[in-house]
């Protein structure tokens, strides 16, 4: 397993430019994702990092290896990463077994060795008594895993894998991240893992990259991004975080600050560093919501609809001192459209200046 080192990198294509400074620092055996909108450039940090773009500045080292600068680039052959596509690019005219043992036999591993490899790999993602199938015979989920024995086969350090689970449904792709994280845990490999499924970004990886328009806009693990979002635009795309105007910031210095919401005080969670303020900005998610009690005093709403959820609803409001405003609570609360409501902020995250 190896670090990837990655600094100050950008990349145009022709006058357009879609990577713009990304500098990450990823840890030896660290699993870490990368989130985004589409088109933000994900498939292209992860190209550059496998050597399939050339850079046009900036540094990609692995473990010791510098592999990509302007006047460096090391061929994706020569760089012994594995990868794993999403559409598997398995060799049609091959069994399973042949598929995994292909590469072991092309740097010329002899038969007994390659054999047992093999085994070990196909036993590992649960495929031994398909080894004799063509991939034509196999589910999505078996051809995705004959994709990950293959790059297990030849035990790299580092591992890229592009949107491994867009092709499956739901069951599988869940099926299939039980897989990564066995295959994570087993290898000790460094993985470096592209996907628009946030679940997904947030349930497998040690930390999460969010990018936006060629940038990073934070690199943190799944639970400091969804409680101490470091911009409006992480906040917003985690978790369907919500961003609300709050006056009156008083930082007690120790995490926390008083501030004002639509005139009702409330206490929220700031960095450590945050300075008073008069406007500022703060993250919510549905958790941090509460109906009031009766005779509570809460900010006043109006119910604009209210969808059933299985075991809770999630009712969206909208603050009278905000009509642009759409929250969400989440409660076994039944109510109206057009019903007037109070509710309380429990938590949030005031954003940093
Ligand atoms: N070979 C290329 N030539 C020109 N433009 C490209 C090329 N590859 C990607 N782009 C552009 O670079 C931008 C980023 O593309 P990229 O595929 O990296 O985004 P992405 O975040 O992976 O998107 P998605 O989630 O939709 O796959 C897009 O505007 C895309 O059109």
């Amino acid at each position: 397993m190896s670090a990837i080192q990655i600094s100050h990198l950008s990349k145009s294509f022709a006058t357009q430019p879609v990577l713009n400074d990304v500098s990450l620092h990823i840890r030896p055996g660290e699993f870490v994702a990368v989130l985004g909108p589409s088109g933000c450039g994900k498939t292209t940090l992860l190209r550059t990092v496998a050597g399939f773009e050339p850079v046009n500045s900036g540094t990609i080292t692995v473990g010791d290896r510098l592999f990509s600068s302007p006047d460096v680039h090391v061929q994706p052959e020569k760089r012994e990463l594995g990868i794993v596509f999403q559409n598997y690019a398995l060799w049609p005219h091959m069994s399973v077994e042949e598929n995994v043992a292909y590469s072991l036999k092309v740097v010329g591993m002899d038969r007994n060795e390659r054999r047992v490899r093999t085994q070990e790999a196909l036993t590992l993602v649960g495929l031994r008594e398909f080894a004799t199938r063509r991939p034509s015979d196999l589910s999505g989920g078996q051809r995705q895993r004959v994709a990950l024995a293959r790059c297990l086969v030849t035990r790299p350090g580092v591992v890229l894998l592009d949107e491994p689970l867009a092709n499956l449904d739901v069951h599988l792709r869940a099926a299939m991240e039980e897989e990564f994280s066995r295959f994570h845990q087993h290898t000790g490999a460094t993985l470096l893992y592209i996907t628009h499924d946030q679940q997904e970004a947030m349930s497998l990886a040690d930390r999460v990259v969010v990018m936006n328009e060629g940038r990073v806009m934070q690199f943190a693990t799944p639970q400091i991004l969804y409680r101490e979002p470091a911009n409006e635009m992480v906040a917003t795309f985690i978790d369907e975080g919500r961003v609300i105007p709050v006056t009156d910031v008083q930082p007690d210095g120790n995490g926390h600050a008083r501030v004002a919401i639509f005139g009702t005080c409330v206490r929220l969670r700031t960095a450590v560093s945050q300075p008073s303020v008069a406007k500022a900005q703060a993250c919510v998610h549905a958790a941090d919501l509460r109906f009031a009690e009766p005779g509570e005093a809460g900010i006043a709403a109006r119910v604009s609809r209210q969808i059933y959820r299985g075991g809770y609803c999630q009712t969206d409001i909208t603050p009278y001192a905000a009509p642009e405003l759409r929250l969400s609570i989440h409660s076994k609360k039944e109510v109206q459209p057009g019903d007037n409501v109070t509710f309380i902020i429990t938590d949030g995250w005031v954003l940093p200046q």
